[in-house]
Formats: C-alpha cells, structure tokens, sequence
C-alpha cells in the first residue's frame, strides 16, 4: 500500500472513537443514531468521529478488544432483539453463559445504552436494552453513563425530550473521556458505578436498579428466547475463515472437508484407523458435521476454538434433504482436483465418487441438530454408513437418536478436574451429563466406542478411573488415539510433546488389560501404527478363534430397511489378518501401500515412519504458528 494512503487510513482508524450502533423495527431508532452523530459533529471536536452502523453491521468478536465507544440506541421485539440484533443477542448470552470466560472479559469496553420500547409491554418494557447492558456489565463492560430507556408510548416530543437530555450528558462524558492527546480520566468513567450514576436522575420510574439479581430470571424467560430461532449459525467472518482452511460449508450450520486419509488411500500412501478397524473405505468417507457449533472449546480442537459454541440449538434449521445434496456435491467438489495427482489410480479415483460412509465426526456436535435422525434416514436410505462422534455433553439425545452404523463417545479425560481442563465445557454441570451420557451409551444396541484421544501429561494415565467409566457406559470398543497434529495453534497449552508414539500407546493398552474387568470383558483386537490407534474390543467381537470387528455393511442397510430392532451382533464381520494387533503390516492394508511388500522387507514399518512423521509435524508447527501469528 502507498505509504501516503496507509498514513491517511491510518489516521482516520485512529479517529473512529464512536460508533453509534442501532437496531430498529420501524425507523425511530435509526433516526436517534443519526440525530446523535449530527449532535456530536455539533460539536466540531476533532476528537469526536461518529459513526452509525445498523447493529448486524457489527461483529461482535471485536466486543473485547473495542477501542472505540460503542453506543447503541435500540428497541426491543417482544421482549427480545429486533431481526437485525438477533447474532449480536445471541452473541452475548453465549458469551454470559460461557463459565470460562472470565468476568473481566470485556474490561476495556466502553459503552452507552439507549433503549426506546413502550411501557404497554410492561415487564417486556425495554426488555432487549435492559439485557444489553446486563450482559455486557457481567462480563466486565464499562458503562459511561447510566443507560437511558425511553418510552415510545408517550408523545413523540416526550421522548424526543428524554432521548435530548440524556444525549446532552453523554456529549460531556465523551468531551472528558476523549480530550485530545490527554490520557483517560479515570474517574469520568462510571464503572457500573450506582454511586456516580445516582446524580444523574433522569431515568424513567419503573427502572429496576437491582437488574443483576434477576439476570438468572431473565435468562430464563421464555420470551427472551422464542423469538430466535432463526439466527444463522456462522457470522460471514467465520464462514471466510472455515473456508480458507478448506472446510466447504454447507447451508448455515453443516460442514464437510476432505480427511487427509481420504487422500492417503487415494494415493496408495495409507488407509485410516477406521479402514483398519471397521472396514470403512477411507476414500469413500464423507468426514462432516451437521453442526459447527459445540458445548466445548477443547485445548486440542482442530479448528483452534473458532467456532461458535452453544448449549442448546438456536439457530435457523436447514431441512437434512438440503444438507445431504450439499454435502454429496461438496465431498464430489472436493475428490475433483485429485485427478490425475501422482499415485491416484483411475479406479480408485472414479470409486472415491460413490460415497458410502459419512463420519459425523468433523468438529462441532452433530447431535444436536433438532433432524438429526431424519438427516441419518437419508444417509441409510443410499447405503451411507454413519459412525457419530458426540462428545457426551447431550445424554438425553444419546438416548434418543435413531441407531446409526457405530455410536461414539469422546471421552477425553478420565477424572473432572481433567475434563474441565482439557475439553473447558460451557455446561456448568458437565461431569453430570458425561456420566449420564455414558450411562444411556449402555442403553443402545447399535455398536458403541469409547473414543479416547490421548495428550501425554494430561489423560494418559489414571487407568482404574477410565476403566470406571467402561464400567458404566460397557463400549463394545474402546479406542486409544494418540492426539493427531491438527496445527495446535497459538494455545499455549498443547504442543508435540503431548503427542504420544505408537508404542506409548500400545503400552497404555496393555495397562488396561492388566485389570481384572478389562481382562474378563475385552481383548487388544486391532492397531494402525501409522495414526497411533489401538483397538481394544469386547469379547462378543471375538467368535470362531477370530476377531470379528469389521462391519458387515450390507448387513446393516439390510437390518435398517427391515426396521425392525437389531443389535451390535447382527452385522459384524471377521476382521483381516493384516489389521490384527502385533500383525506385521500394523494395520497398513498391504492393498493400498505402495511397495509394502519391499517396506516389510526393510523392515521400514509405520512405527518408523511415525517417528519421521512427528519430525515433518514439528517443523508443519512452526510454520502453522509463523502463518497463525501473521
Ligand atoms: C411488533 C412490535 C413489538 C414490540 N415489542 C416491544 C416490547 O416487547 N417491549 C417494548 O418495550 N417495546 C416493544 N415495542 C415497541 C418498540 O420497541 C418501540 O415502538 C420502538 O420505538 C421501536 O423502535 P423503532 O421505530 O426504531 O423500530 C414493540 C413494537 C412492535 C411494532
């Protein structure tokens, strides 16, 4: 950029200090916004830049680290948020709910709140500015100003009367607060204050001065929430950055991005746990998600905590025909490119096409998309599989959802303490609903893995306590993960040294079958060296001298037509030789490696090129933090 012109839009960004934020149903707020900018450039400060923005011109990822005034002047829609306020409410009740988001959040934001509503809506009265302020001051916002909250009910000139002796004191306020090259006066700012605030006695009557202690109330208010249902999932800011990372977005809520063992297989390079374990065909695996959102904001999460979170769907529902077509045509878009990529071979190219499984195991937590089951009817309906990672947050949905191919649950820690750490749950009763969700695993009849993916120093121990948990949710599996290198970021708190090596996960295997439990009910079935994965199944699985963990996948579109109950012991298949634990290929299907056969006879194993791999993945992390840091 021109030196000039950076100087210059320099400057001006310098000079933003007010934004006046609106949100209107009929115009008059608007209206107010405007008349305020007018009153402040009244002023010809060279201090005062206002600007008005309609509040969906907002993002309200920029709430914590604001360094202009915000002011917003809005109305309230039966006691909720007007349309265009919709994301930025449901913003901050996350935000509020969110129990590890610390009090002091918003500690630099500095604001004022205007509502105009009508007293005829009674305890609704100027309901959405009233929660506004609530929210924002619970997370350590600084209110400038005792909010004013005018009534529309009354005459126009009223109001107008109000809004101008309100909007007189603010100009004062922001003439001490924004005084040219003066450092800020700290006692102009009314730190929610209800001293200060008292000597400003223009507020209407029936204000509540003791608002905070009903916030638990206003939460639950029900006519708070009923009236957004239809607040789009991803703000356009996180759907840029999904799809710079390469996620195709599918509607509002849905994703799908193509796994890296989709690739491996089409190349002949690899095939995934999944191949080894269950059969799936790595390159005909749909990975997606039916909802980007989750209740979690785990220190190891792929996408680095971007996404939104959220403990109940509130969202605009996109029909599942609608997600299904698109996630079809997004998985094809995505094979696309691979043509003609040095090892993809014709057949496999053309086969990758037919999509026969789909992993509802991307990010987020697919459960809790109210048509849930309708979207797996789909799936079922072409001969898709389903294998569902959920992340034991929602027990009641693990009870109730339609069986799918193979129900997961992550269980990514072993004690509470460990859970609250690594996972950092919104629900404050989170232990709760992960026992309960394992106790109604127990309860299904589809087959059911605990999926535990492991962080050296945080989870990798504690054996008794996760064989406490098997106890209670009785898995037909349990899988042992090492923690896959997904770019850990800019969190401090996870790096490769929390990435474990194969046989630090074979030993933690025979850990488990050293207990008594472990050793009556399950056996090591399996191993795929290459992504540090062992499985350890149950010994139904074991029948005729053989390990039976394949899935017999027209057996189970069979059984789903049929729709009559069935159970984990109705489609299961013997499991390869070369997928056994203590194999020689480690779960490597000699079918789709290149040169296995020479690998074998160099003895250049997975294990081998697992340690090489973690050395390529050290230098991946630097250069993903350089690239995170720009
Ligand atoms: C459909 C509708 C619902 C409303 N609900 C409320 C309400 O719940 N609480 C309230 O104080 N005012 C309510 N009002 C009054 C408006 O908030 C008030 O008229 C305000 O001035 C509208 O501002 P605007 O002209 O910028 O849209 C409602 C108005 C309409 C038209």
């Amino acid at each position: 950029m021109n030196e000039n012109i950076k100087e210059e839009k320099e400057k001006k960004e310098e000079k933003v200090n007010i934004k006046i934020l609106y949100s209107t149903l009929t115009g008059t707020t608007k209206k107010f916004a405007l008349t305020l900018k007018q009153k402040l450039l009244d002023q010809k400060l060279s201090t005062f830049f206002p600007q008005v923005f309609e509040i969906s011109e907002y993002d309200p990822n920029d709430l914590q680290d604001e360094s202009s005034i915000l002011i917003f002047i809005i109305a309230t829609l039966n006691g909720g948020p007007p349309r265009s306020a919709k994301t930025f409410s449901h913003f901050l009740t996350d935000l509020v709910n969110d129990q590890r988001i610390p009090q002091n959040y918003l500690s630099k934001l500095r604001y004022w709140i205007y509502g105009i509503g009508d007293l005829s809506y009674n305890e609704k009265y100027n309901k959405f500015a009233r929660d506004v302020d609530v929210y924002l001051r619970k997370k350590g916002g600084n209110s400038i100003l005792k909010k004013g909250l005018g009534n529309h009910g009354n005459k126009f000139e009223e109001l107008l009367l109000h809004f101008n002796r309100f909007t007189d004191i603010l100009v004062e306020k922001l003439k001490a607060i924004l005084k040219p090259n003066e450092k800020l006066n700290e006692n102009v700012i009314l730190h929610n204050d209800k001293e200060n605030d008292k000597d400003i006695d223009i507020d209407i009557d029936n204000e509540d001065e003791d608002e905070d202690d009903n916030f638990e109330n206003d939460e639950n208010d029900e006519n708070q929430t009923t009236d957004i249902e239809d607040v789009e999932m991803l703000t356009p800011i996180m759907n840029k950055i999904l799809t710079k990372q390469k996620y195709i977005t599918v509607g509002t809520h849905s994703a799908v991005k193509l796994c890296r063992w989709a690739k491996a297989m089409l190349r002949g390079k690899g095939v995934c746990y999944k191949h080894a374990f269950y059969g799936i065909i790595s390159y005909s695996c749909m990975e997606m998600t039916t909802s980007l959102a989750c209740a979690n904001k785990c220190i190891f999460c792929w996408r680095h905590n971007k996404n939104p979170t959220c403990t109940s769907w509130h969202y605009k529902q996109d029909p599942p025909e609608m997600i299904y077509q698109g996630s079809i045509k997004a998985q094809k878009d995505l094979i696309k490119p691979w043509k003609g990529v040095p090892g993809v071979t014709s057949d496999r190219y053309k086969d990758a096409f037919n999509v026969r499984h789909c992993a509802l195991s991307l990010v987020g937590e697919p459960i809790i998309y109210p048509q849930f089951d309708e979207f797996t009817d789909i799936l079922h309906e072409n001969r898709i599989s389903t294998f569902c990672v959920t992340n034991a947050q929602f027990p009641e949905k693990i009870e109730s959802i339609k069986p799918v191919t193979q129900l997961y649950l992550s269980i990514d820690a072993p004690t509470k303490d460990i859970l609250f750490e690594l996972d950092r749950p919104l629900f404050p009763d989170f232990w709760e609903r992960f026992l309960k969700s394992i106790e109604n695993l127990a309860k299904r009849n589809e087959r059911t893995v605990f999926r535990i993916t492991v962080l050296k120093q945080y989870n990798d121990n504690f054996i008794q306590n996760y064989v406490d948990l098997i106890k209670l949710g009785k898995p037909d599996f349990v899988e042992l993960k090492g923690v896959t290198y997904g770019g850990f970021g800019t969190n401090p708190k996870v790096s490769m040294n929390n990435v474990p090596y194969h046989q630090e996960i074979v030993k933690m295997a025979q850990e488990f079958m050293e207990n008594d439990y472990m050793k009556e009910n399950y056996g090591i079935a399996c191993e795929h060296a290459h992504s540090c994965g062992i499985l350890i199944a149950k010994k139904i699985f074991y029948k005729n001298n053989s390990w039976h963990t394949w899935i017999d996948f027209d057996k189970f579109f069979q059984l789903f037509q049929e729709k009559k109950p069935f159970t984990r012991e109705d489609y299961m298949m013997k499991t390869p030789d070369w997928a056994l634990f203590g194999s020689k290929e480690k779960g490597s299907n000699p079918k789709f490696i290149e040169n296995m056969e020479e690998r074998l006879k160099n003895k250049v194993t997975d294990i081998k090129s697992n340690e090489n791999e973690k050395e390529n993945q050290n230098e991946k992390e630097n250069e993903k933090e350089k690239e995170d840091k720009n």
